[in-house]
C-alpha cells in the first residue's frame, strides 16, 4: 500500500469529514451513551445484577459508596458466605443463570454437568490453536470461540435453552482455552518448552486453572480459594458495561452464541474495559521502577501529573485501575480485592508492594480530586497484584476475566433474547451536506 499517499489523503480529509465538537450539543447527542450528569443511558432492563454507585434526592445525582448485587445478592454477602468451599464460581454461575442460590444437590449437578465439558474436541488444540498461536491471548480466544461454531451441528440454534446448552459448554471450556493459548503463545515466541496438562473432571473451575498453568500443576487450596474469588467478583457488572452490552448488541440480531462471545471478548480486551487489569499492573512497574518502593508521597504526585500529561508509561493520559461509568466512591470489588491482597501479602512477605499500591491508589485519587475529577478505583487497580501473587502471568490477566464474565454475557444473552428481543438499533443524525455528483473529468 502506498502509505505515503494515504497519509497525505488522510490529512486533507478532514476539511470534508470534520464534525464540530458544539454539534453534539446541538443535537443533544450523548457521547459513550452518556447523560449529562455521567449516568448512562438506560437500553435495557435487567434482573441479572445491580451495579450502584449513586442515588437520587429531590432529582440531584448523590455519590454513594459502590454496591455490587448478584441476583439481589451482595457481592461481598457472596464471596463471605462460601467460605472456604471450592465451588464459589460454580455456584455463582447458577445463581445468574437461573436466579437463585442452588441447594447443596443443584451445585454438585450443576458442577458436573460443568466438569463433563471441560474436555476440547479431538484435535482442538493441535489444529486450532498449536498451529495458529497468536501473541494476543484474547485474540487466540476469540479464534478458539468461533472454532467451536464448526464442532456443534448446530450453531446457529438461537433458540435460548440451546443457548443456554451452549453457553455452558462455552464456559466450561473457557480456562483450558486459556491456558492453551498461553502455552502456545510461550512454547511459540518465547522458545519455551510446551506444557499441556489435560483438565482435571474432579476440579473446580478456579482449580483446574492453576493446575493447566503450572508446569508441576500443583496449587494449594488456599490459592485455589483465592482465585475462585477472583472469578466470583469478575462475573457479572450489569448489562451495561461494554462487553455485556456487546454481546446483547450482536446476538439481537439473531446470530449465534459463538459470534456473540468473540465479539465480546473484543470487547473486553480493551484497555478501558476488562483489558485495564494489565496495562495496570504494567503501569504499576513502571512506576514502582522509576520511583522506588520507598516513595514519598509528592514523587507519586510527580508521576500521575507526567501520566495525566501523557508523559509517562503508555502516554494514553490514563492512571488505570481508577475511574468508573457507574462507581463515583469506590468498587466493591476493588475494596474486596485489596483485604484479599493485604493477607496474602502478609503471608508471602510482599507488604511493602502492597503498601506502595495502597498509597499510591490514595494520593492518585486525592490528586484527581484536587483536579476537580474525584474518581473511584476499579477492579482492576489491585487484581494484577492478586494474580501476581498466585504466580499468575500478566499475560492471562484478562483471559481469566473472560473465563469468569462468561457467565454474566450468557445470562444477560439468554434474559435479553426472552424479554427484549428487538434488534438494536439507534440512531445517528447526518450532520454533512448534500453534495452534487461531479464528473471525474471536472473535479
Ligand atoms: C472492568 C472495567 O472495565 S473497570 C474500568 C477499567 N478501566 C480503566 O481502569 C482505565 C482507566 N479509566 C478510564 O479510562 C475511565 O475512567 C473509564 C473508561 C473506566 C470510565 O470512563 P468515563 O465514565 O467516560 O469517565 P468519566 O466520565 O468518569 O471521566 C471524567 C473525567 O475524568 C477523566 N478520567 C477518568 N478516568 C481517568 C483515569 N483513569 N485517568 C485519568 N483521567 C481519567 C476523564 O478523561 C474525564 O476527563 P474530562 O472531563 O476532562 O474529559
Ligand atoms: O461496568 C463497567 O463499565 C466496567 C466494569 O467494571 C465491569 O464490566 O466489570
Amino acid at each position: 500500500m502506498n502509505n505515503l499517499f494515504i497519509a497525505q489523503t488522510f490529512g486533507r480529509s478532514s476539511n470534508y469529514t470534520d464534525i464540530q465538537g458544539n454539534l453534539f450539543k446541538i443535537h443533544d447527542v450523548k457521547k459513550g451513551l452518556r447523560n449529562e450528569d455521567g449516568t448512562g443511558v438506560i437500553v435495557g432492563l435487567t434482573r441479572v445484577s445491580d451495579v450502584v454507585g449513586y442515588d437520587y434526592e429531590d432529582g440531584k445525582k448523590i455519590n454513594i459508596p459502590g454496591k455490587l448485587y448478584y441476583r439481589g445478592i451482595e457481592i461481598s454477602d457472596l464471596v463471605n458466605g462460601k467460605e472456604n468451599d471450592r465451588y464459589g464460581y460454580e455456584e455463582t454461575a447458577f445463581l445468574l443463570l437461573f436466579g437463585y442460590l442452588p441447594s447443596d444437590k443443584e451445585l454438585k449437578e450443576f458442577t458436573t454437568v460443568i466438569q463433563k465439558h471441560y474436555p476440547l474436541p479431538n484435535e482442538f488444540f493441535e489444529r486450532n490453536m498449536l498451529r495458529s498461536p497468536s501473541f494476543n491471548l484474547m485474540n487466540s480466544l476469540q479464534k478458539s470461540i468461533l472454532a467451536l461454531y464448526d464442532y456443534d451441528n448446530d450453531s446457529d440454534n438461537t433458540d435460548p435453552y440451546q443457548i443456554l446448552l451452549k453457553g455452558i459448554n462455552i464456559l466450561a471450556k473457557l480456562p483450558t482455552l486459556a491456558v492453551y493459548a498461553y502455552q502456545s503463545k510461550i512454547h511459540h515466541y518465547d522458545r519455551e518448552s510446551l506444557v499441556i496438562h489435560y483438565p482435571r473432571p474432579e476440579y473446580s473451575m478456579a482449580e483446574n486453572i492453576l493446575h493447566l498453568l503450572r508446569p508441576g500443576g500443583s496449587f494449594t487450596q488456599q490459592e485455589a480459594n483465592l482465585l475462585d474469588v477472583m472469578l466470583m467478583i469478575h462475573a457479572d457488572h450489569g448489562g451495561g458495561n461494554n462487553s455485556t452490552f456487546t454481546n446483547v448488541v450482536i446476538s439481537s440480531t439473531g446470530t449465534d452464541i459463538y459470534s456473540a462471545i468473540s465479539g465480546s471478548i473484543g470487547s473486553l480486551k480493551g484497555p478501558k474495559h476488562g483489558g485495564a487489569n494489565i496495562r495496570c499492573s504494567e503501569m504499576i512497574a513502571a512506576i514502582e521502577h522509576e520511583i522506588g518502593l520507598d516513595a514519598t508521597e509528592d514523587k507519586m504526585r510527580n508521576v500521575i501529573e507526567r501520566i495525566l500529561s501523557k508523559n509517562f508509561y503508555d502516554n494514553s493520559g490514563l492512571v488505570y485501575g481508577l475511574g468508573h461509568a457507574v462507581y463515583t466512591i469506590s468498587d466493591p470489588r476493588a475494596d474486596l480485592l485489596k483485604n484479599c491482597c493485604e493477607k496474602l501479602a502478609k503471608e508471602k512477605k510482599r507488604l511493602e508492594e502492597y503498601e506502595f499500591l495502597a498509597k499510591f491508589e490514595s494520593v492518585a485519587k486525592a490528586y484527581m480530586a484536587e483536579k476537580g475529577k474525584p474518581l473511584s478505583n476499579n477492579v482492576d487497580f489491585y487484581s494484577g497484584f492478586a494474580y501476581n501473587m498466585l504466580r499468575i502471568p500478566e499475560d492471562m490477566y484478562t483471559p481469566l476475566f473472560v473465563c469468569a464474565r462468561m457467565a454474566g454475557w450468557l445470562a444477560h444473552n439468554i434474559e435479553n433474547k426472552m424479554y427484549d428481543g428487538r434488534i438494536m438499533r439507534p440512531a445517528t443524525k447526518y450532520v454533512g451536506e448534500t453534495n452534487p455528483y461531479i464528473k471525474r473529468e471536472e473535479r
